[in-house]
């Protein structure tokens, strides 16, 4: 199946705009696992577990894995959920963004070594640099718009005086995805939940994309907000949370806690839509 229809199976099935981050922090993990980089996708398949029946998507940030020589087990995370939430789509968020020989290389990594549905991207070296990751019939990949950190600003808002109109980066970016680069419909495009007037820009410019939505929870990003600005019927949209939910509790009950929170956040979207 391919991801958008994936991503739109899920948020029926499950009902839910919720993605769960799985950024595994070892030195964040229940005493009995706490600082043990070899149980990572232990403590990564119990979350799963606990909220199969929740979430739009899972995202996995690559950088978690990387930093503790744990890649395979990232694999054999990503083989779980497609066992035990075959209906759930996996978004890696890498935020790769190179030249297409290399790309290529990233494109294969992403989707056939670990298997996943989408990826997310860096649109900074331009089309040449996404196009590798479209040849993947059926894949999706979101391009970093108007990104959740304070940061952002730096270059996202920014002005662009050449161009027609002189829009600001992030919505150059947002027009680019909507339209000229997104060639077979794998485009969606990343908007911080930190920042919902800029959600409800893009949501102008491109009506029809998935929006990857980063920044509720420990970001303190509004949920409802979100969902008001970026909600659309046939647009599915992704809230990420990752900490909020992974360490709902320290203790051995972080499952069955992180479950509770999942529930509440999906309720909280849910409650929001128009
Ligand atoms: O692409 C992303 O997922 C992303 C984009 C962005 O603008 N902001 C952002 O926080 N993220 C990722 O979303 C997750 C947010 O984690 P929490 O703040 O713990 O919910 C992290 O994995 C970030 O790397």
């Amino acid at each position: 199946m391919k991801f958008l229809e994936m991503l739109r199976a899920a948020q029926e099935r499950n009902g839910s705009m919720l993605c769960v981050g799985l950024d595994p922090e070892p030195r964040r993990f229940p005493a009995a696992l706490r600082g043990d980089a070899t149980r990572i996708g232990e403590f990564c398949a119990r979350i799963v577990d606990a909220t199969a029946d929740l979430v739009i998507a899972y995202k996995p940030q690559i950088a978690y894995f990387a930093a503790h020589r744990a890649e395979d087990q990232l694999e054999r995370l990503i083989a779980h959920i497609r066992k035990v939430a075959p209906h759930v789509p996996v978004i890696l968020d890498a935020k790769r963004g190179d030249i297409g020989a290399t790309a290529e290389q990233y494109a294969i990594e992403a989707f056939e070594r670990y298997g996943a549905d989408a990826v997310t991207l860096s649109p900074f070296m331009g089309f040449d640099s996404v196009e590798p990751y479209l040849k993947h019939e059926g894949k999706g990949a979101f391009l970093l718009c108007r990104t959740s950190n304070p940061g952002g600003d730096d270059l996202q808002n920014q002005r662009l005086a050449s161009i027609e109109g002189s829009p600001l980066l992030y919505e150059h970016v947002a027009r680019l995805a909507q339209g000229p680069w997104n060639l077979n419909g794998q485009l969606g495009l990343v908007v911080g939940a930190t920042y919902p007037n800029e959600i409800e820009r893009v949501r102008a410019i491109a009506p029809t994309l998935p929006l990857l939505i980063p920044g509720v929870g420990a970001q303190g990003g509004d949920a409802v907000a979100t969902v008001r600005a970026g909600w659309r019927p046939d647009a599915p949209i992704v809230v990420n949370s990752s900490r909020a939910i992974l360490y709902a509790s320290s203790g051995d009950d972080y499952a069955q806690a992180a479950r509770r929170e999942a529930e509440k956040t999906r309720a909280l979207l849910a409650s929001a839509r128009p």
